[in-house]
């Protein structure tokens, strides 16, 4: 084996017909992430005592399918003649802002949302860079378009717009044969995993292995708005079948065509899955279980949250909002967190969680059962409760009705409502009827965007309150730190830097959310108090602390402007 192979794996070994020294300006910390000394996306704290080797990679029409190194007409003169691309472009030399002009203008011809989410696939297939360049410049535009709502159709349509496979897929076939199969990926410092079986996609239900499309999504938000690197990104989706009996009749329909797995069979594969991982990848690989239905997701972020780096960023977000509010009004009143938690009340389909519906509760409801009468209907509850924040986490569109709002606005001032369920077909209500049916007196945002409405010639701005804001941050900050375990408090500090972000300005015009267009420098302040906590819990192993933990989480982020290949 070279020692190129030594250094990337065989797989990236393409055709070579020439050594591509892609020596960069990154030495000049040219946005390439922590001192890119090798270029490209190698550089992680890990892979800087690596010798400076330079690696292969393609050159002609090879290099021009390899969507890592392509740069499509930005290839220079120079690099034309370099690497045998002269007459496989037009003679035409873009750069990287016209491309980017260019690509924009076509992608807004595209009317239908889906076609969009399509055409950034592909582009995200053909040269990464540019997606990424694109992505992170127009993130406001483009994150409905990559991320929820659009996302959530291409789900449900993935077998039909399905082109080329995107993510590691293991099924039930691959039982036995799971760390083969991680060695089929290409990448070998693999850094983050996100990783569905398809159960609960967004509020859409069962799409088994056409979920595929959201821990897609998902890391390239990691990418984009976190800056981690997008070598080191691993989309995973496991396939024990569907329920879904649309698809096991879709004759397009991409997974496996059987039942889902259930009970031993189900937690073998799971494990086997898990035990490779870390074979693999090691100790501080950070693995996001994603839209796991909760029959399944606590029980396995309980079981490995104490021998993997794992979280999951919907039940830590779901009850988990709650037991985090409950955390930080503890925190901050230095009152018992048993006694912060009857500040806060559950609403589930059978209604109020309370004490008389214990013996038949899950667990992770229980803690929320607190003494009161049964409850049935939503609104009810509220005439009852008397709350100043309603928030929606139920996958059920439409919940919240005129009367739930009316009920809420006759309560508070200023009501503080979150209609947190996605896609927007799910959502509790829409920002219009948030704002129209509280009479302009509503605070609102919701788990998938919606434009600014107009009342009594007033514009409501409305926030997104969605977890995107977190986990890219959050990643970015267990990765720099080299945390081996996630704890609570890690997320209350992800939160807490996250809230410190909100300017007097952004609550004058009613959001609590900031805008997504700071995103990489609000997920730079995240990294920081993420990475704080681990070294403040003995959790990280990245040593010594670096000082200034925010320029630290800068200078780690993957930009996308392109590199100068000798
Ligand atoms: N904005 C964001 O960042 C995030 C949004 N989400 C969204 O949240 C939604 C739910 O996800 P998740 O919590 O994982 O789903 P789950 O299925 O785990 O939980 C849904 C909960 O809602 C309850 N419920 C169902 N119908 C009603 C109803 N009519 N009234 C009151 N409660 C009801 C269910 O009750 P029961 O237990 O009785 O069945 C259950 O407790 C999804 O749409 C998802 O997209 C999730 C994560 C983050
Ligand atoms: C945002 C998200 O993770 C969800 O809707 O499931
Ligand atoms: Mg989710």
């Amino acid at each position: 084996m070279s020692n190129d192979e030594l250094m990337m794996g065989p797989r990236v070994v393409l055709g070579v017909r020439k050594l591509l020294a892609v020596m960069s300006s990154t030495f000049m910390n040219g946005g390439g992430g922590v001192r890119d000394l090798y270029g490209e996306d190698r550089a992680t704290e890990d892979q800087l005592i690596i010798t400076p080797w330079s690696f292969s990679v393609s050159s002609g029409c090879t290099l021009l399918r390899d969507p890592r190194y392509n740069k499509g007409l930005a290839f220079t003169e120079r690099e034309r003649d370099a690497h045998y691309l002269r007459g496989l472009l037009p003679p035409a030399v873009f750069n990287q802002e016209l491309q980017e002009k260019r690509l924009m203008h076509n992608l807004r011809q595209y009317e239908v949302p889906l076609h969009r989410y399509m055409a950034m696939m592909d582009l995200q297939e053909r040269n990464e860079r540019l997606f990424y360049k694109i992505l992170i410049d127009n993130v406001e535009e483009l994150l409905p378009v990559v991320y929820t709502p659009t996302v959530g159709e291409a789900c449900q349509k993935y077998g039909s717009i399905f082109r080329r496979p995107q993510g590691l897929y293991i099924s039930l076939k691959e039982k036995g044969k799971v760390l083969e199969v991680l060695k089929n990926w290409p990448e070998k410092n693999i850094q983050v995993i996100v990783v569905t079986d398809g159960e609960r996609i967004l509020g859409l239900g069962d799409l088994g292995c056409q979920g595929m499309g959201i821990p897609v999504g998902k890391l390239s938000l990691y990418t984009a708005l976190g800056g981690v690197r997008p070598s080191s990104c691993l989309p995973i989706t496991i396939d024990v079948g569907t329920n879904n009996e649309k698809l096991l009749n879709d004759e397009f329909y991409i997974g496996l065509r059987q039942k889902r797995a259930t009970g031993k069979e189900y937690a073998e594969l799971l494990d086997e899955f898990m035990r490779a991982v870390k074979q693999n990848y090691g100790e501080k690989v950070l693995i996001q279980f994603e839209d796991f239905a909760n029959h399944n997701a606590f029980d396995l972020l309980a079981k490995y949250s104490s021998s993997h780096l794992v979280f999951n960023d919907d039940i830590q977000a779901g009850t988990g909002i709650a037991e985090l509010i409950a955390l930080e009004i503890s925190k901050q009143t230095k009152a018992p967190v048993e006694e912060t938690r009857q500040k806060i009340w559950l609403v589930d389909s059978k209604g109020l969680i309370v004490s008389s519906r214990l013996g038949s509760l899950q667990h992770f409801k229980k803690p929320w059962a607190h003494e009161h009468e049964p409850v049935k209907e939503l609104v009810d509850a509220i005439k009852a409760i008397k709350p100043t924040v309603l928030i929606g986490s139920s996958g059920v569109g439409k919940t919240f009705t005129k009367e739930v709002i009316e009920a809420m606005a006759s309560l508070n001032k200023k009501p503080l409502i979150l209609a947190l369920s996605n896609p927007t077909s799910q959502s509790e209500c829409t920002a219009e009827e948030a704002y129209t049916w509280s009479k302009g007196q509503a605070i609102f945002a919701s788990g998938s965007p919606f434009d600014p409405v107009e009342y009594e010639g007033k514009v409501f701005v409305p926030g997104q309150a969605n977890n995107a804001y977190i986990f890219p941050g959050f990643g970015l900050g267990l990765i720099i730190s080299g945390a081996i375990r996630v704890r609570d408090e890690m997320l209350l500090a992800a939160s807490e830097a996250l809230a410190a972000r909100v300017s007097q300005e952004n609550y004058d015009k009613g959001l609590i959310y900031p805008p997504f267009s700071n995103i990489r420098q609000i997920s730079a302040h995240i990294a920081a108090n993420v990475a704080a906590k681990a070294y403040e819990l003995g959790l990280a192993s990245h040593l010594p602390r670096p000082k200034d933990l925010v320029k630290y989480a800068e200078s780690c982020m993957y930009s996308p402007g392109y590199r100068n290949y000798r």
